[in-house]
């Protein structure tokens, strides 16, 4: 009989997490199951390297995107790695969005099983991520956003936190070097994304699929308000790549560097400093989704 994991954050989203687990054992009902709740930040990542080790065929990853990220997290390293699903219960799922994973517990919970896509994994200097990158003044606020204003107030609360850091439009000066290429730009923020899901929307970096092979990164050059304004319109639009104040550009390898203290936002997180050294697992983890 083939086994699996579930790991589960009970504090997810709207805490829904655990009802969903009957349902989950239904879909997997050719599977030995075993069902791992984490307690704290870590967890996720401690549970996903025991399945590699015990050769599970497939871990299902349950909650939010730092859920997703810590488990990813505690796959990439290993030579062995199971199958990977995902029910997604945070605010933002960028990561299910990429792969045309429902949002809805059933919808999610149906597509295990069926067609799956082996994903390109980021690498920044010791850890892993799934969807994107940001660094800045942006970035930095938008880290800020508190758990419990995410759960009220879902993507609202980054707006209204990006728009208050627009509004200070503070700019660092950045060093980028892309597969040996060099540059310098002054920013509000820098993105490199793995999928075309960044904060929720599929409009940033559109041509990035989650199997190319690619690091796909996004310089803001200036700071205004109104280039922000401006940019927000594109984004809707599906335009901001093309941008005159958006330098887009892709690499195998990134190098980035500007002033130290500076805090990275992480698949939604903040966490690591600069510089920040990129590279990429391509289609390193085999996931249940769609590219
Ligand atoms: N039992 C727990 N209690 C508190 N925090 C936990 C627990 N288990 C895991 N965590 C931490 O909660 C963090 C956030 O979890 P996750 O991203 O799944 O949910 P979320 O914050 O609701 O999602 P989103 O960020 O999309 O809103 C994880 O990175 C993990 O470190």
């Amino acid at each position: 009989m083939e086994k699996a994991m579930i790991i589960i954050n009970p504090t997810s989203g709207k805490e829904q997490g655990t009802s969903c687990i009957e349902q989950l054992k239904k879909q997997l009902a050719h599977y030995e199951v075993t069902v791992c709740e984490t307690q704290k930040e870590g967890d996720a990542t401690d549970f996903a390297k025991e399945a590699c080790k015990q050769q599970l065929d497939l871990v299902v990853l349950v909650g939010g995107d730092g859920t997703v990220h810590e488990g990813i997290n505690g796959l990439a390293e290993q030579t062995y790695r199971p199958k990977v699903g995902v029910v997604p219960l945070g605010t933002v799922n960028d990561f299910a969005r990429a792969l045309s994973i429902p949002l809805d517990v059933e919808g999610a919970i149906a597509c295990i099983g069926g067609p799956s896509v082996e994903v390109d994994i980021g690498k920044l200097n010791g850890r892993y991520f799934t969807n994107v990158v940001a660094i800045g003044s942006l970035p930095d606020s938008v880290g800020n956003v508190s758990s419990e204003q995410k759960s009220m107030l879902g993507s609202l609360a980054y707006a209204w936190e990006g728009t208050k850091a627009a509004f200070q439009h503070e700019t660092y000066s950045f060093d980028i070097d892309a597969d040996g290429q060099q540059f310098s730009e002054e920013s509000l923020l820098v993105l490199v994304a793995l999928t075309n899901s960044v904060g929720g929307m599929s409009t940033i970096a559109d041509q990035a699929a989650v199997d190319d092979g690619y690091l796909h990164g996004f310089v803001v050059r200036s700071g205004s308000v109104l280039t922000i304004a401006k940019l927000m319109t594109k984004i809707a639009a599906g335009t901001f790549r093309d941008d005159k104040d958006v330098h887009a550009f892709r690499a195998h390898q990134m190098t980035i560097n500007g002033p130290s203290g500076i805090q990275l936002n992480v698949d939604g997180d903040m966490m690591e400093h600069l510089p920040a050294h990129f590279s990429i697992l391509p289609k390193h983890i085999t996931v249940y989704g769609k590219r």
